[in-house]
């Protein structure tokens, strides 16, 4: 099938508290390159890995992997609601195939997300419905968390589904590198937090949820400032990262046990999941060139922000090739 890859992290801190000019109009050059690769490869598919921060996917039923038949934007952090174009017969075809590959995964006929799915989405193709989708959460955030492997075999029994597709397909994964915003965990949530990782966060008032962005804006404000206690960003271990995907060298992260990317990463690096599962379908399909890679830190985001796009290396004398950031 033909082929390609982009993988991008996301931060619902994009608009609400932006970096300095000259860094907000370098990542928005670099997304604008992204949406344009992606508008000369023409995808009719597009198979999105995604995590979930706990306004879809609840501990009432936590799957490490979900794959969406039917899905709906909550509209977070100001995004927009509304239905994504989920291919229906794909999403079952992909599910069956996965599950008879002997990796585990939920359906669900009414999948929400967040702006997990959504912000690449509207990266790449400005909407929610431009393009016919199969939307697969992985579960990066809600412990306890398989191992990172398991996103890899993931990944490859997708790939494995896809292969024999004739359609044009963009594989994306989405989250970041190293990073720990403030998501809640049920370990240390204080209890009227803990109600909200529960079913009853589903589904918040609009008071609710402006004040749950409120705070992590107000986060993000203090951590830029240097006045918060949080966890730095690590662009060496994004650099090991990036480089062990670039290579196809996935022993480099995987086989790593979950403390690891939590130490070096903090807890949301476990998003890079997301990129594991993209990466890993893309080389069930053969050898695989990074065409384009930016990176740079970015506090006022909470992220170590970054942006690939891959393709089969027999692709590459097609390529726009490009390395931008602060790290290669
Ligand atoms: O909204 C909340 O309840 C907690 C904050 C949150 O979900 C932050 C998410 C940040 C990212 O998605 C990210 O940096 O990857
Ligand atoms: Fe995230």
């Amino acid at each position: 099938m033909p082929v390609a890859l982009v993988a991008t992290s996301h931060s619902p801190l994009i608009g609400l508290n932006d970096p300095t000019t000259e860094i907000r109009d370098e990542v928005r050059g670099v997304l604008d390159d992204a949406r344009a690769f992606v508008r000369d490869f023409d995808p009719e598919l597009v198979v999105m890995f995604a995590p979930d921060h706990y306004n879809g996917f609840f501990y009432d039923m936590m799957p490490p992997f979900c794959i969406g038949a039917s899905a709906h934007s909550v509209g977070d952090y100001g995004l927009p609601t509304g239905d994504l174009s989920v291919d229906k017969a794909a999403a079952y075809d992909i599910g069956a195939s996965v599950l008879a590959q002997g990796v585990d995964l939920a359906i669900s006929e009414d999948m929400q997300v967040d702006h997990g799915f959504v912000q690449p989405l509207l990266f790449l193709f400005d909407t929610l419905q431009s393009v016919p989708i199969v939307p697969i959460f992985i579960n990066c955030v809600a412990s306890p968390l398989g191992p990172a492997r398991r996103s890899m075999d993931l990944g490859s029994a997708v790939g494995a589904a896809l292969a024999d597709d004739d359609r044009r397909i963009l594989l994306v994964g989405s989250g970041g590198l190293s990073h720990d915003p403030p998501v809640p965990r049920m370990e240390d949530a204080a209890p009227e937090v803990i109600e909200r990782l529960l079913l009853r966060g589903r589904n918040p008032s609009t008071e609710q949820r402006a004040t749950r962005e409120e705070k992590t804006v107000k986060a993000a404000r203090a951590y830029a400032a240097g006045e918060a206690g949080y966890r730095e960003l690590n662009p060496e271990w994004d650099k090991l990262v990036l480089d062990a995907l670039s290579s196809g060298d996935f022993a480099r992260i995987v086989d790593h046990d979950n403390d690891w990317f939590v130490r070096e990463g903090g807890h949301s690096s476990h998003e890079i999941r997301t990129w594991i599962a993209a990466y890993a379908a893309l080389s069930g399909q053969g050898p695989y060139q990074v065409q384009s890679r930016y990176y740079r830190p970015i506090k006022e985001w909470f992220a170590g922000f970054s942006t690939t796009i891959a393709t089969p290396a027999s692709a590459l004398a097609h390529a726009r090739v490009s390395n931008k950031g602060v790290v290669r």
